[in-house]
């Protein structure tokens, strides 16, 4: 039995966490943890979880709660994990930070991004980046878990067969992104209500989205050498779900058959991203509720550039699908333990 802490429990990502670990017989969720709602009972905050959940929640008390669980997960505003985390408590307890506390390495560029304090950068270089299809290795004996955003786990999945192969110049990258409104969170905020976000469609936080340094740090990685990309993300009125269209440059004068032999070598044999059929464009209707990422591309010769095409659910590849991939490794249990649901539709 895993026993599990989820502070930030009652928030979007949090309560996708409860969602998908109620239905495992291995893990049992001892600490659900809230700042609004602490002594109140959970299933009064998420009716879904009636007669499901009978516990109250509880505080962000990491120090109590290392010592009854396994794991925690923080789903939790961006800066909270890290001013929780402490040797004494990593020494004891599994972490996986949901927020971008530990995603990027160098803590000058958090902080003039994040416009925030980084208050423990000595775990920096420890974190673990929690995307199992490249970091799958450094998972398994990880301590701390930086859970990836889920722009920058779409954006990435998306082109990385390509830029890792050196196909296409990722620096001539442009992603265009599109969330539905779960991505904001369950806070209350003007951008998030229902006639703001209703019939509309919007670009927000053009060229200057936090997402964009991780985005640019992954893939640097994944090139070997400095990438800058154009990211834009859009709001659209949908619940779920994270569409990506991405352009770029081919470096030379790869075929279609070319190209698709790359994305076959890297996600062949990954159960989590499926590559489609030749001209089948991804959809978030086929994702939503799953733990995939489809991705897809298509070569434009009269332009020698490469469009690619990939969607995922926000709430479970983009949060907490992954960070249970990542819990499960840690484990040492099948990745795909708990997270084999099937896309739901309609
Ligand atoms: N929504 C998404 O699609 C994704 C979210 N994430 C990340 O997950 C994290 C949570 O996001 P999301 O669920 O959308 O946000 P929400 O606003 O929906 O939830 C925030 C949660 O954090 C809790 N919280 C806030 N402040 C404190 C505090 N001081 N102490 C303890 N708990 C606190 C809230 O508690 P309460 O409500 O009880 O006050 C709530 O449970 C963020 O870092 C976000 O970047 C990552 C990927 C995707
Ligand atoms: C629609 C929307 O507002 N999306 C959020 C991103 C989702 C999120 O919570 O960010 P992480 O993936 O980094 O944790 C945003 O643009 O900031």
């Amino acid at each position: 039995m895993i026993k599990v802490g989820i502070i930030g429990s009652t928030g979007y990502a949090g309560g996708e966490l409860v969602r998908l670990l109620l239905q495992r017989e291995n893990v049992e969720i001892k600490w659900y943890g809230s700042r609004s709602y602490i002594g109140q009972d959970y299933a009064s905050v998420y009716a879904n979880m009636f007669q499901l959940v009978d516990e109250n929640c509880m505080d962000d008390n990491m120090k109590e709660l290392a010592g009854l669980v396994d794991v925690v997960f923080t789903a939790t505003p961006q800066g909270l994990c890290a001013s929780l985390v402490d040797e004494e408590i990593l020494s004891k307890v599994k972490v996986i930070d949901l927020s971008a506390d530990f995603r990027i390495r160098d803590v000058g560029v958090y902080e003039q991004w994040y416009k925030l304090k980084h208050a423990s950068p000595q775990f920096i270089g420890e974190a673990v980046y929690g995307l199992p299809e490249v970091n799958r290795e450094l998972v398994k004996s990880a301590r701390l878990i930086a859970n990836p955003g889920c722009f920058p786990t779409c954006s990435f999945l998306t082109v990385y067969p390509l830029v890792k192969e050196g196909l296409i110049d990722p620096n001539t990258l442009i992603i265009d992104a599109k969330s539905g409104t779960s991505g904001a969170g369950r806070g209350a905020k003007v951008d998030s209500l229902y006639c703001e976000v209703n019939e509309n469609i919007k670009a927000y936080g053009v060229g200057v989205h936090r997402h964009t340094p991780e985005i640019e740090e992954q893939l640097s990685y994944a090139a070997g050498k400095p990438v800058t990309v154009s990211f834009t993300p859009h709001l659209v009125p949908m619940n779920r779900g994270i569409l990506v269209t991405a352009y770029a440059s081919l470096t030379g004068n790869a075929s279609e058959e070319e190209l698709r032999a790359a994305y076959e070598k890297y996600y062949q044999k990954e159960y989590f991203v499926r590559l489609l059929k030749p001209g089948v464009v991804p959809q978030t209707r086929w994702v939503e509720g799953s733990n995939f990422a489809d991705v897809n591309f298509k070569l434009d010769p009269r332009t020698n550039r490469v469009v690619m095409m990939g969607a995922i659910d926000n709430m479970v590849k983009g949060a907490a699908g992954q960070a249970i991939q990542n819990m499960n490794l840690m484990f040492g249990l099948a990745e795909h333990t708990g997270l084999r649901q099937v896309p739901m539709f309609p």
